[in-house]
């Protein structure tokens, strides 16, 4: 076993394979698989991972790895595993696919050190490198010839850890303690000595002289309502010292987290959770597909699984969307199991980041609740792996390797034999359709914990506002109850649903929609050239002056935003105060936290905002939920506009009246006899999945077909549409004869940054060789996307079809 296999982090499509190194002496026995090394390649050195050992090679003149990065793997044989069948799954490089699953400082900068962390005699020759210091450069081993053998099993043993260091040591949050420096007798006659006037530090003495233990700094002057002056007086009489020391970025605190309970489980719970309990006694792979209606307690269900989980001695993976990861949520999972549960956070840094993946690499945690990329936390043991709000578009990723989360987790949970939870109001219609198959087992909650009706949903046809004069975006109903909302001191949510506007056309007098007569989708109304056009099948028109449904001239496409709104609404009711969420407003870190907080203390009476505000919040003031236009999400270009309405209707109405005040719900929309309006108003799911599934059939979509998506951009418009139009081609050679090339169309965004992009779309049942088919097309390509900046990407699972 002296070859290394290892993949080089060089991101190009010739080295996406392994390469043979030859292990040295020096590594043999620590360098296990997963591990990350240093190797030559070429006439540099890069980072690599092991994925294997071996005893042969084909080649015979290997190159020796140059240094080994871990003493651990970061990789288990799991993830390795995973790794290699994510590239193959997305037609994505495996060095991309590994490094998708580490923490952003596993990436590139390799400096290291070691820490000592007991106070245990170490072997001999470990005491005189670390010669009495807690850190050491990790290139020291080398020089001072200790073993890796000593350093491994010193690791292994507790009494020492590496760090990877981003740049500095600025990643290692240090923290302040302070103790007393002399002995009680001697804190109690110098209590006697201070001043009366000295009260501050008399009491800081007085706390010591009870307590001679370390205190954390910060929490002394809060605990005391002191300043650092007072501490640092005692300081210079020689009383206290500091000391500081290295801690866990846990951005959370803990112990500020109430205890929470199980509650008794409803008897829709309990019929719920029953199946999924069983499947985790007996390590049995399932996936449950949980279709609760907002409020349900689908929450307590996870908890409560995972409670059994946790008690198995085995590990749990949530994730929840990004938007939904609030403090509130987190004070769910952390209320429970307090300290066990890491949290990965996209708004955490980067160091905190890595240190919320160590806490799950060294299992320190037995829960992660996370966004998608904690799909890949390093647990060995997992239990259970919950997706809540499992419809939600962010759980693919749109860069590479684009994968979806969920895809990733049933492949752990088959991996693990554990249990694998879909939750969702709104079920995204794939998961629906494999649950009516019998693939997924459904359980549906049906009622709300407390028993109350869902918030009723007034529609308000904007037409007729219009005709009645009132050219403002908000209705006189609306107008009305947001003011008598007001008076009684409760609170209102307004949706804009900003994405999609500017792109599709309407008719502000009949609410006609100009759609592609080919695709039943709406026409993009593109600026430069005055077109419409569609985006699946290349249809275009000229953008009409008139209405072709009633003549009307106030044909027009769209076009406002959050702020517009805001100045119109404090026109509109001056007396309301108006927070408002959108991207603008939540740019900085912690803003978007500290916004739902200025909410939720009832500094504000309506919180204005985009999709953002639509989920998982809980205000037990908000009693009315105002969508301010509903079918600006349905006129996109997207066959999933119906389902994305729906989804969004049902969440944001799911807002009001969840505790004890009643709620309500009034959404405008120039539609109203639109299905996903009209069904999201009487929350039947049932039906709006019934009828979007007999759309989807027409016109093959999923789940009723497969799509994939190739996209190709070049500075030169001709190259980008020749280049698609030759993978079109390409592929008509090699597919199966009810498969189907769409395209090449110009993508809907026709040029980005100067590129011009054009797309194909696949459309097929089965295509058992498809990944193959359209490698094998696109290798042709290799020399001018490597020489000439032709970038062709695959997405073999579209959420954005842009
Ligand atoms: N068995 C129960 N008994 C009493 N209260 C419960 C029970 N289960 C859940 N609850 C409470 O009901 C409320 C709604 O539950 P939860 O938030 O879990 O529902 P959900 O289905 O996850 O909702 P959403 O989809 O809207 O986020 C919460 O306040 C929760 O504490
Ligand atoms: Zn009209
Ligand atoms: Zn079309």
């Amino acid at each position: 076993m002296m070859i290394a296999n290892v993949i080089v982090d060089v991101p190009a499509i010739p080295i996406n394979q392994t390469f043979d190194y030859r292990i040295p002496e020096r590594f043999q026995e620590v360098l296990q698989p997963g591990m990350r090394v240093i190797v030559p390649f070429g006439p540099r050195k890069v980072m690599g991972f092991v994925t294997g050992k071996t005893s042969k090679s084909s080649y015979d003149k290997l190159k020796d790895i140059a240094d080994v990065l871990d003493l651990t793997p970061v990789l288990t044989s799991e993830l390795l595993d995973l790794g290699r069948w994510l590239a193959e799954d997305t037609l994505s490089l495996y060095i991309t696919a590994f490094q998708a699953m580490l923490p952003q400082v596993l990436k590139a900068n390799y400096k290291k050190e070691l820490e000592r962390l007991s106070e245990a005699p170490l072997p001999e020759e470990l005491e005189s490198l670390f010669a009495g210091r807690d850190f050491v450069p990790y290139v020291e081993i080398e020089t001072s010839g200790v073993h890796y053998n000593q350093v491994q099993k010193a690791i292994q043993d507790g009494d020492v850890t590496v760090h990877y260091l981003v740049k500095s040591r600025v990643t290692r949050k240090l923290v302040t303690y302070i103790k007393p420096s002399r002995d009680v007798h001697l804190l109690e006659e110098a209590y006697r000595d201070l001043s009366n006037r000295a009260k501050k530090q008399k009491e800081l003495l007085a706390y010591f002289i009870e307590r001679p233990d370390e205190t954390e700094l910060s929490a002394l002057l809060k605990k005391f309502g002191t300043t650092r002056s007072a501490v640092n007086s005692l300081i210079d009489k020689q009383l206290l010292e500091t000391s500081q020391k290295e801690i866990y970025r846990n951005p959370y605190d803990d112990q500020a987290f109430e205890q929470t309970e199980a509650l008794k489980l409803t008897e829709q719970q309990e019929l719920a959770i029953e199946p999924i309990k069983q499947d985790i006694r007996e390590n049995h792979h399932n996936v449950f597909l949980v279709h609760g209606v907002t409020g349900s307690g689908k929450t307590e269900i996870y908890l409560q699984a995972i409670q059994d989980v946790i008690a198995k001695g085995q590990e749990a993976i949530v994730l929840v969307p990004e938007i939904s990861l609030t403090p509130q949520m987190v004070r769910r999972f952390k209320g429970r199991f307090g300290s066990s549960v890491a949290v990965m956070h996209s708004a955490l840094s980067n160091g905190e980041k890595y240190d919320e993946w160590r806490r799950i690499h060294q299992k320190e945690v037995q829960v992660v609740v996370g966004a998608r990329s904690a799909i890949f936390a390093p647990f060995e043991n997992i239990g259970i792996i919950i997706i809540d709000e499992e419809h939600e578009n962010s759980y693919k990723q749109e860069d590479q390797p684009r994968y979806h989360a969920r895809d990733v987790a049933i492949r752990r949970g088959q991996n693990h034999q554990c249990p694998v939870i879909l939750g969702s109001a709104t079920p995204s219609l794939e998961s629906y359709a494999r649950a009516q198959k019998g693939v997924y087992k459904l359980s549906t909650l049906s009622k709300r914990t407390n028993d109350k009706a869902m918030p009723h949903v007034e529609i308000v046809d904007m037409r007729n506002e219009l005709h009645a004069g009132n050219r403002s975006m908000f209705s006189r109903s609306l107008k009305e109850k947001v003011e008598q909302c007001l008076s009684r001191g409760e609170q209102t949510v307004l949706l804009l649903n900003r994405r999609g506007y500017s792109t599709f056309v309407m008719c502000r007098e009949c609410g006609h929609v100009k759609e592609c007569p080919h695709c039943d989708i709406a026409l993009t109304f593109h600026k430069n050239s005055n077109q419409l056009k569609c985006h699946y099948c290349a249809y275009e028109e000229p953008m009409p002056t008139y209405c072709p449904s009633c003549s009307s001239d106030l044909i027009r496409f769209f076009g406002t935003g959050t702020q517009r709104i805001e100045e119109a609404l404090t026109k509109l009711i001056p007396e309301a105060r108006v927070l408002r969420m959108d991207v603008d407003t939540t740019r900085r870190k912690g803003a978007h936290e500290k916004l739902l907080n200025q909410f939720a203390n009832k500094e504000a009476d309506i919180l204005l905002g985009t999709q953002m505000i639509a989920k998982g919040l809980d205000f037990e003031n908000v009693t009315l939920v105002g969508v301010l236009t509903a079918d600006s999400m349905l006129h996109l270009p997207d066959f999933r506009s119906a389902e994305k309405t729906f989804q969004l209707l049902t969440q944001v109405s799911g807002r009001a009246g969840r505790h004890d005040l009643p709620g309500e719900v009034i959404v405008q929309t120039y539609t109203p006899e639109h299905y996903s309006i009209e069904l999201a108003s009487q929350y039947d799911y049932e039906k709006f999945y019934q009828n979007e599934m007999r759309v989807r059939k027409k016109f093959q979509y999923p789940p009723f077909v497969f799509l994939a998506l190739i996209t190709v951009s070049h500075q030169n418009h001709v190259t980008a549409a020749q280049t698609a139009q030759r993978i079109a081609k390409g592929l008509w050679n090699h597919i199966q004869t009810e498969t189907v090339v769409l395209g090449p169309t110009p993508s809907p965004i026709p040029r980005i940054k100067d590129r011009y992009r054009y797309q194909c779309m696949v459309k097929y049942k089965q295509e058992p060789n498809l990944r193959a088919s359209i490698q094998q097309v696109i290798r042709q390509f290799d020399d001018q996307v490597r020489k000439d900046d032709l970038q062709i990407t695959v997405d073999m699972q579209p959420y954005q079809l842009i």
